[in-house]
Order: structure tokens, then sequence, then C-alpha cells
């Protein structure tokens, strides 16, 4: 009893921001230098190894599965790229109080970028997508509800012939015959439409152009980051 009260006197809110954009963007490399400006911060990387070892076992490559036969494999792919972010931020949201969250990519990205890019090219089916919207919406829910105080968006805008030089450059298994440009080019559009063609005006969106490389470049970074601090004022 004492603590199903306490439980509505003390919900914990949690400002949330994710690092958006395309396959090869540059977002880990991103985030590794906003965890050094930024300790404050509860850092949220990406599930990748999981979806390429499920049980830790790597013969069951989901992502390897999925980029070899997305047909069979979108539906599985989106169902569990969704349970295993939700599962990490359940439990982040557990044990940290009032905490800035920054994250690889959000829950959000999974449906408006991989699910909706699977559903329009063919990858799943009507049955499967709206399947996957009900279980999306409801879950989304029950877990985050009101434990959301704010949420931010840095979108890091790259031309796609870019995020495929990167992308080769970088040479992940899974990826590096199996990713097409015309891939990166819909999955380009997918957030060009999320994040600025139909923005939400509740969501607050910084557009960071990544075309130029920034990883050694000291001055490329300086200028990413003054509009960061901009864009974080009053936060941190
Ligand atoms: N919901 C999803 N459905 C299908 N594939 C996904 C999903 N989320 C991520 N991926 C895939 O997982 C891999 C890693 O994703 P992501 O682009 O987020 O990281 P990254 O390539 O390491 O990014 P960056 O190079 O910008 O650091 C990519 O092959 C991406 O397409």
């Amino acid at each position: 009893m004492i603590n199903k009260c306490l439980k509505y006197f003390y919900i914990k809110q949690h400002t949330l921001i994710s690092i958006e954009g395309n396959i090869g963007s540059g977002k880990s490399t991103l985030l590794k230098l906003m965890q050094q400006k930024y300790p404050q911060m509860h850092y949220l990387p990406e599930p990748v190894n999981e979806w390429q070892q499920i049980n830790g076992n790597p013969k069951l490559n989901l992502l390897g599965s999925f980029y070899q036969d997305p047909h069979r494999w979108a539906y599985t792919m989106q169902n569990y790229a969704f349970y295993s972010r939700l599962k990490h931020w359940k439990t982040v949201m557990a044990y940290l109080n009032q905490s800035i969250i920054l994250s690889e990519r959000s829950i959000q990205a999974d449906k408006e970028i991989f699910a909706k890019n699977g559903y329009i090219n063919g990858l799943m089916n009507e049955m499967e997508f709206a399947i996957y919207e009900q279980f999306y919406d409801w879950l989304v829910q029950e877990v985050f509800g009101k434990q959301i105080a704010k949420q931010l968006i840095v979108y890091l805008q790259v031309n796609p012939n870019v995020c495929l030089e990167r992308m080769l450059k970088r040479s992940r298994d899974e990826e590096k015959n199996s990713i097409s440009k015309d891939y990166l080019v819909q999955i380009h559009q997918r957030h060009e439409e999320w994040l600025i063609n139909a923005k939400d005006q509740n969501q607050k969106v910084l557009i960071l152009n990544g075309d130029k490389e920034f990883e050694g470049d000291l001055k490329q970074q300086q200028i990413m980051f003054d509009q960061i601090n901009q864009f974080f004022s009053g936060l941190v």
C-alpha cells in the first residue's frame, strides 16, 4: 500500500536526447565526443551486438539474416530491435533518478525509419505492420508513460554517398556486401520525412550537417558543438 502511494507521489521524469541519422552517418563517433563533453549525462548505446548474436550465440545472427533475406526477416528484425531497445530503456529508467539520457537512435526511430521503410518497400505486409504498430503503441505507453519530461533529437544529416563511403570504410561484416546505395537513399528519405517534412511541432530537433569528416578535425567538432551547446542551453 505504501509503495503504491509513493509511486503516485514520486514519478521520476527523464529528459531523453537521441542522436538520429543514416547508417554510417557517424552517430557513434558523435556520441563518443558528447560523452566527453557532457559526462553528467547517461549514455545508452545501440544494442547492435545483441542483434548479431541472439542469446550470445553467433550462429543466431539476426542482423546478418535480415540483410541476407530482408523479406523473410524484416518483421522479426523489427520485433527484436523494438524489444531489445525497450528492455534497455526500462532498465536504465528504473535505476536512474531524474536524468538526462543520451542514446544512439531511439525506439521512435525503429518505427519511423526502419519499420516504415520495410512496409513502404514491401518487406513487411500490411498485416505485419498493423500488428507491429499495435504492439508498439501499447508498449511504449506502458513503459514510458509519464516518465518523460522532455525529448530532444540531434539529427546528423549526411549525404547518402558520404554514408556509403563511411560504411564501407568501417566494414561491418553484415553490411559490406548487402547494403546498397538505394537502401541508404531510402533510409535518408525516411529521416527527412520524419524529422523535417512532417515535423511534429512538439518535437525539438537540431539538424547538424555531418558531411564533412569530423572524427579527427577539432575545428569541425567546434562548429558542431557550438550548435549543440546552444541547443542544450538550460539543460546542462
Ligand atoms: N530497427 C532496425 N531495423 C533494421 N535494421 C536496423 C534497425 N536499427 C538499426 N538497424 C541496423 O543496425 C545497424 C547499426 O545501425 P546504425 O545505423 O544505428 O548504427 P551505425 O551504422 O553504427 O551508425 P553510425 O555509423 O552512424 O555510427 C545498421 O546496419 C542499421 O541498418
